[in-house]
Protein backbone atom coordinates (compact mmCIF):
# COMPACT_ATOMS: atom_id res chain seq x y z
CA UNK A 1 0.00 0.00 0.00
CA UNK A 2 1.96 3.63 -1.19
CA UNK A 3 1.96 5.67 1.22
CA UNK A 4 0.81 9.56 0.53
CA UNK A 5 1.79 12.60 2.15
CA UNK A 6 -0.77 15.56 1.55
CA UNK A 7 1.03 18.67 2.57
CA UNK A 8 -1.56 21.66 3.09
CA UNK A 9 -3.69 19.46 4.90
CA UNK A 10 -5.55 22.22 7.37
CA UNK A 11 -6.08 24.54 3.97
CA UNK A 12 -9.61 24.63 1.89
CA UNK A 13 -8.54 21.97 -0.61
CA UNK A 14 -6.82 19.90 2.20
CA UNK A 15 -9.78 19.97 4.75
CA UNK A 16 -11.59 19.11 1.80
CA UNK A 17 -9.62 15.75 0.07
CA UNK A 18 -9.13 14.89 4.19
CA UNK A 19 -12.56 13.06 3.41
CA UNK A 20 -12.22 11.96 -0.01
CA UNK A 21 -8.68 10.50 -0.06
CA UNK A 22 -8.77 7.79 2.69
CA UNK A 23 -10.62 5.28 0.81
CA UNK A 24 -8.34 5.27 -2.14
CA UNK A 25 -5.21 5.86 0.00
CA UNK A 26 -5.65 4.08 3.32
CA UNK A 27 -2.03 5.48 4.40
CA UNK A 28 -2.49 8.95 4.16
CA UNK A 29 -0.02 11.29 6.14
CA UNK A 30 -1.30 14.86 6.59
CA UNK A 31 1.04 17.85 7.66
CA UNK A 32 1.08 21.68 7.21
CA UNK A 33 2.34 24.38 9.80
CA UNK A 34 -0.72 23.22 12.50
CA UNK A 35 -2.58 20.23 12.87
CA UNK A 36 -6.32 21.03 11.42
CA UNK A 37 -8.26 21.75 14.74
CA UNK A 38 -11.10 18.68 13.83
CA UNK A 39 -7.75 16.31 13.08
CA UNK A 40 -9.48 12.79 14.07
CA UNK A 41 -7.97 9.98 16.08
CA UNK A 42 -7.87 7.94 12.86
CA UNK A 43 -5.66 10.61 10.77
CA UNK A 44 -1.91 11.13 11.21
CA UNK A 45 -0.45 14.34 10.71
CA UNK A 46 2.98 15.56 11.64
CA UNK A 47 3.69 19.22 11.83
CA UNK A 48 6.26 20.74 9.33
CA UNK A 49 7.25 24.32 8.41
CA UNK A 50 7.82 24.42 4.05
CA UNK A 51 10.55 26.62 4.51
CA UNK A 52 12.55 24.28 6.33
CA UNK A 53 14.62 21.54 4.61
CA UNK A 54 15.23 19.45 7.44
CA UNK A 55 11.55 19.47 8.83
CA UNK A 56 10.27 18.82 5.08
CA UNK A 57 12.88 15.74 4.97
CA UNK A 58 11.33 14.27 7.67
CA UNK A 59 7.74 14.12 6.46
CA UNK A 60 8.83 12.59 3.34
CA UNK A 61 10.65 9.78 5.00
CA UNK A 62 9.15 6.46 3.84
CA UNK A 63 6.45 8.28 1.17
CA UNK A 64 5.93 7.33 -2.24
CA UNK A 65 3.94 9.97 -3.52
CA UNK A 66 3.11 13.85 -2.27
CA UNK A 67 -0.12 15.63 -2.74
CA UNK A 68 1.60 19.11 -2.48
CA UNK A 69 -0.98 21.39 -1.02
CA UNK A 70 0.92 23.72 1.31
CA UNK A 71 1.97 27.42 0.45
CA UNK A 72 1.43 30.55 0.19
CA UNK A 73 -2.54 30.68 -1.79
CA UNK A 74 -2.93 33.93 -3.07
CA UNK A 75 -1.42 37.27 -4.15
CA UNK A 76 0.65 38.20 -1.21
CA UNK A 77 3.76 40.24 0.29
CA UNK A 78 7.15 38.70 -2.01
CA UNK A 79 8.87 37.30 1.47
CA UNK A 80 5.56 35.33 2.64
CA UNK A 81 5.34 34.02 -1.23
CA UNK A 82 9.54 33.28 -1.33
CA UNK A 83 9.24 31.32 1.95
CA UNK A 84 6.14 29.23 1.10
CA UNK A 85 6.36 28.94 -2.65
CA UNK A 86 9.88 29.97 -3.46
CA UNK A 87 11.97 28.17 -0.66
CA UNK A 88 9.38 25.94 0.44
CA UNK A 89 8.73 24.32 -3.39
CA UNK A 90 12.16 24.10 -3.51
CA UNK A 91 12.79 22.17 -0.16
CA UNK A 92 9.79 20.01 -1.42
CA UNK A 93 11.13 18.54 -4.34
CA UNK A 94 14.67 18.28 -2.84
CA UNK A 95 13.35 16.72 0.23
CA UNK A 96 11.32 13.98 -2.01
CA UNK A 97 14.69 12.63 -4.14
CA UNK A 98 16.50 12.81 -0.90
CA UNK A 99 14.16 10.58 -0.10
CA UNK A 100 13.32 8.39 -2.75
CA UNK A 101 9.71 9.85 -3.10
CA UNK A 102 8.81 8.12 -6.99
CA UNK A 103 5.31 10.74 -7.67
CA UNK A 104 4.85 14.48 -7.07
CA UNK A 105 1.16 16.31 -7.86
CA UNK A 106 2.13 20.04 -7.76
CA UNK A 107 -0.96 22.48 -6.73
CA UNK A 108 0.18 25.30 -9.36
CA UNK A 109 -2.18 27.77 -10.43
CA UNK A 110 -4.64 29.28 -13.59
CA UNK A 111 -2.03 32.89 -12.27
CA UNK A 112 0.50 30.71 -14.25
CA UNK A 113 -0.78 32.39 -17.19
CA UNK A 114 -3.83 34.91 -16.00
CA UNK A 115 -2.48 37.67 -18.23
CA UNK A 116 -3.45 35.51 -20.97
CA UNK A 117 -6.75 37.37 -21.95
CA UNK A 118 -10.13 35.27 -21.99
CA UNK A 119 -10.91 34.96 -25.81
CA UNK A 120 -7.72 33.40 -26.09
CA UNK A 121 -7.56 29.33 -25.73
CA UNK A 122 -4.71 28.38 -24.52
CA UNK A 123 -2.74 24.37 -24.21
CA UNK A 124 -0.74 23.61 -21.22
CA UNK A 125 2.82 24.58 -23.55
CA UNK A 126 2.10 28.29 -23.91
CA UNK A 127 4.68 30.69 -22.46
CA UNK A 128 4.38 31.71 -18.45
CA UNK A 129 2.14 34.89 -17.99
CA UNK A 130 1.61 34.70 -14.57
CA UNK A 131 -0.45 38.06 -13.11
CA UNK A 132 1.16 38.41 -9.28
CA UNK A 133 4.48 37.59 -7.22
CA UNK A 134 1.40 34.61 -6.50
CA UNK A 135 1.58 33.48 -10.33
CA UNK A 136 5.60 33.64 -10.69
CA UNK A 137 6.05 31.80 -7.77
CA UNK A 138 3.93 28.52 -9.54
CA UNK A 139 5.82 28.89 -12.53
CA UNK A 140 8.72 28.39 -10.32
CA UNK A 141 6.84 25.34 -8.50
CA UNK A 142 6.30 24.18 -11.87
CA UNK A 143 10.19 24.27 -14.17
CA UNK A 144 11.34 22.69 -10.44
CA UNK A 145 9.20 20.13 -11.08
CA UNK A 146 10.34 19.86 -14.66
CA UNK A 147 14.08 19.93 -13.67
CA UNK A 148 13.31 17.05 -11.40
CA UNK A 149 11.45 14.57 -13.70
CA UNK A 150 14.22 15.10 -16.12
CA UNK A 151 17.21 14.87 -14.43
CA UNK A 152 15.90 12.88 -11.06
CA UNK A 153 13.50 10.73 -12.66
CA UNK A 154 10.90 12.02 -10.19
CA UNK A 155 7.43 11.43 -11.87
CA UNK A 156 6.12 14.78 -11.77
CA UNK A 157 2.55 16.48 -12.69
CA UNK A 158 1.73 20.32 -12.15
CA UNK A 159 -2.20 21.26 -12.05
CA UNK A 160 -3.17 24.49 -13.00
CA UNK A 161 -6.02 24.33 -10.68
CA UNK A 162 -8.57 27.04 -11.44
CA UNK A 163 -10.90 27.47 -8.88
CA UNK A 164 -11.70 24.90 -6.58
CA UNK A 165 -15.03 24.32 -4.53
CA UNK A 166 -18.54 23.45 -4.22
CA UNK A 167 -19.85 25.49 -7.54
CA UNK A 168 -18.91 28.22 -9.66
CA UNK A 169 -18.57 31.44 -7.32
CA UNK A 170 -19.46 34.09 -10.76
CA UNK A 171 -18.98 34.61 -14.27
CA UNK A 172 -15.08 34.09 -14.42
CA UNK A 173 -15.55 30.55 -12.45
CA UNK A 174 -17.87 28.79 -15.24
CA UNK A 175 -14.68 29.02 -17.30
CA UNK A 176 -12.37 27.52 -14.43
CA UNK A 177 -14.02 26.04 -11.39
CA UNK A 178 -12.74 22.44 -10.44
CA UNK A 179 -14.97 20.14 -8.49
CA UNK A 180 -13.69 18.35 -5.66
CA UNK A 181 -14.32 15.25 -6.86
CA UNK A 182 -12.43 16.29 -10.44
CA UNK A 183 -9.58 17.24 -8.10
CA UNK A 184 -9.38 13.91 -6.59
CA UNK A 185 -9.64 12.05 -10.50
CA UNK A 186 -6.66 14.28 -11.35
CA UNK A 187 -4.24 13.68 -8.53
CA UNK A 188 -4.91 9.53 -9.01
CA UNK A 189 -3.74 10.13 -12.33
CA UNK A 190 -0.43 12.30 -11.38
CA UNK A 191 -0.29 9.46 -8.61
CA UNK A 192 -0.82 5.83 -10.38
CA UNK A 193 -0.58 6.69 -14.10
CA UNK A 194 2.56 4.22 -15.74
CA UNK A 195 3.32 7.33 -17.90
CA UNK A 196 3.56 9.75 -15.96
CA UNK A 197 6.76 11.49 -16.40
CA UNK A 198 6.44 15.63 -16.75
CA UNK A 199 2.86 16.42 -16.98
CA UNK A 200 1.24 19.61 -16.81
CA UNK A 201 -2.72 20.01 -16.29
CA UNK A 202 -5.52 22.53 -16.27
CA UNK A 203 -7.62 21.79 -12.78
CA UNK A 204 -10.87 22.32 -14.51
CA UNK A 205 -14.26 20.26 -14.55
CA UNK A 206 -16.20 20.04 -17.85
CA UNK A 207 -17.20 23.75 -18.12
CA UNK A 208 -18.58 24.98 -21.73
CA UNK A 209 -17.05 27.99 -21.54
CA UNK A 210 -13.59 26.77 -20.30
CA UNK A 211 -10.59 28.80 -22.27
CA UNK A 212 -7.85 25.75 -21.73
CA UNK A 213 -7.22 23.10 -23.54
CA UNK A 214 -6.61 19.90 -21.26
CA UNK A 215 -6.71 17.40 -23.75
CA UNK A 216 -3.43 15.87 -22.38
CA UNK A 217 -5.78 15.00 -18.91
CA UNK A 218 -8.00 13.42 -20.82
CA UNK A 219 -5.84 11.40 -22.58
CA UNK A 220 -4.64 9.77 -18.87
CA UNK A 221 -8.27 9.13 -18.21
CA UNK A 222 -9.72 12.45 -16.54
CA UNK A 223 -13.62 12.20 -16.90
CA UNK A 224 -14.81 15.06 -15.02
CA UNK A 225 -18.17 15.09 -13.78
CA UNK A 226 -18.78 18.41 -12.92
CA UNK A 227 -20.42 21.06 -15.29
CA UNK A 228 -20.23 24.57 -14.30
CA UNK A 229 -23.24 25.41 -16.53
CA UNK A 230 -25.14 23.59 -14.12
CA UNK A 231 -24.55 26.50 -11.56
CA UNK A 232 -25.08 29.64 -13.98
CA UNK A 233 -28.26 31.08 -12.09
CA UNK A 234 -26.43 31.30 -9.11
CA UNK A 235 -22.78 32.41 -10.90
CA UNK A 236 -24.18 35.16 -12.12
CA UNK A 237 -26.41 36.52 -9.64
CA UNK A 238 -23.24 36.35 -7.84
CA UNK A 239 -21.38 38.28 -10.64
CA UNK A 240 -24.42 40.66 -10.64
CA UNK A 241 -23.23 42.17 -7.06
CA UNK A 242 -18.99 42.61 -8.16
CA UNK A 243 -17.92 46.11 -9.45
CA UNK A 244 -16.92 46.17 -13.33
CA UNK A 245 -13.30 45.40 -13.58
CA UNK A 246 -12.03 46.55 -17.09
CA UNK A 247 -8.88 44.57 -16.47
CA UNK A 248 -10.01 41.97 -14.59
CA UNK A 249 -12.79 40.88 -16.33
CA UNK A 250 -10.50 41.11 -19.74
CA UNK A 251 -8.06 38.48 -18.60
CA UNK A 252 -8.22 35.24 -17.32
CA UNK A 253 -6.55 35.54 -13.76
CA UNK A 254 -9.27 38.08 -12.80
CA UNK A 255 -8.68 40.23 -10.45
CA UNK A 256 -4.87 39.01 -9.81
CA UNK A 257 -4.21 41.09 -13.13
CA UNK A 258 -6.10 44.47 -11.64
CA UNK A 259 -4.34 44.28 -8.40
CA UNK A 260 -1.62 46.72 -8.27
CA UNK A 261 -2.21 47.34 -12.29
CA UNK A 262 0.07 50.19 -13.92
CA UNK A 263 -0.82 50.05 -17.40
CA UNK A 264 -3.52 52.22 -19.12
CA UNK A 265 -7.18 50.88 -18.24
CA UNK A 266 -8.57 52.34 -21.23
CA UNK A 267 -6.53 50.73 -23.75
CA UNK A 268 -5.93 46.72 -22.10
CA UNK A 269 -3.97 44.78 -24.77
CA UNK A 270 -3.74 41.47 -25.52
CA UNK A 271 0.16 40.82 -25.12
CA UNK A 272 0.85 37.65 -25.38
CA UNK A 273 -0.49 38.34 -29.26
CA UNK A 274 2.73 40.63 -30.15
N1 LIG B 1 -8.31 26.87 -3.83
C1 LIG B 1 -8.15 27.10 -5.14
O1 LIG B 1 -9.12 27.32 -5.88
C2 LIG B 1 -6.77 27.06 -5.73
C3 LIG B 1 -5.68 26.62 -5.01
N2 LIG B 1 -4.46 26.54 -5.62
C4 LIG B 1 -3.32 26.04 -4.87
O2 LIG B 1 -3.68 24.87 -4.16
C5 LIG B 1 -3.04 24.83 -2.90
C6 LIG B 1 -4.08 24.71 -1.79
O3 LIG B 1 -4.98 25.79 -1.90
P1 LIG B 1 -5.98 26.18 -0.72
O4 LIG B 1 -6.28 24.98 0.09
O5 LIG B 1 -7.07 26.94 -1.32
O6 LIG B 1 -5.07 27.17 0.11
P2 LIG B 1 -5.10 27.48 1.69
O7 LIG B 1 -4.43 28.79 1.87
O8 LIG B 1 -6.48 27.30 2.24
O9 LIG B 1 -4.19 26.32 2.29
C7 LIG B 1 -2.79 26.32 2.15
C8 LIG B 1 -2.19 25.67 3.37
O10 LIG B 1 -0.75 25.73 3.23
C9 LIG B 1 -0.22 25.96 4.51
N3 LIG B 1 1.09 26.62 4.42
C10 LIG B 1 1.37 27.88 4.00
N4 LIG B 1 2.68 28.15 4.16
C11 LIG B 1 3.24 27.02 4.67
C12 LIG B 1 4.56 26.69 5.06
N5 LIG B 1 5.57 27.57 4.98
N6 LIG B 1 4.78 25.44 5.55
C13 LIG B 1 3.76 24.55 5.66
N7 LIG B 1 2.49 24.81 5.31
C14 LIG B 1 2.24 26.05 4.83
C15 LIG B 1 -1.22 26.86 5.22
O11 LIG B 1 -1.09 26.75 6.64
C16 LIG B 1 -2.55 26.36 4.69
O12 LIG B 1 -3.19 25.47 5.57
C17 LIG B 1 -2.20 26.10 -2.80
O13 LIG B 1 -0.88 25.81 -3.20
C18 LIG B 1 -2.84 27.02 -3.82
O14 LIG B 1 -1.91 27.94 -4.34
C19 LIG B 1 -4.27 26.90 -6.92
C20 LIG B 1 -5.30 27.39 -7.65
C21 LIG B 1 -6.64 27.51 -7.13
O1 LIG C 1 -8.32 32.13 -9.52
C1 LIG C 1 -8.95 31.70 -8.56
O2 LIG C 1 -10.17 31.80 -8.47
C2 LIG C 1 -8.19 30.96 -7.45
O3 LIG C 1 -6.82 30.89 -7.79
C3 LIG C 1 -5.85 30.58 -6.89
O4 LIG C 1 -4.76 30.24 -7.31
C4 LIG C 1 -6.08 30.79 -5.45
O5 LIG C 1 -5.39 29.87 -4.66
C5 LIG C 1 -7.55 30.78 -5.09
O6 LIG C 1 -7.69 31.32 -3.78
C6 LIG C 1 -8.33 31.62 -6.09
O7 LIG C 1 -9.65 31.73 -5.71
Amino acid sequence: MPRILMTGAAGGIGTSLRKLLPPIYPDLLLSDLKAPADLGKDEKFKAADLADLAQVEAICEGVDGILHFGGYSVEGPWDSILQSNIIGGYNLFEAARKKGVERIVFASSNHAVGFYPRHHRIGTDVTARPDSRYGVSKVFGEAVGALYADKHGLGVTCIRIGNFGEMPLDHRRLSIWLKPEDLVQLCRIGLDHPDIHFEIFYGASHNERAWWDNHRAYELGYRPTGRGEDFREHAMAEQAKLKPDPVGDYYQGGTFCSMEFDGDKDRIVDWSKR
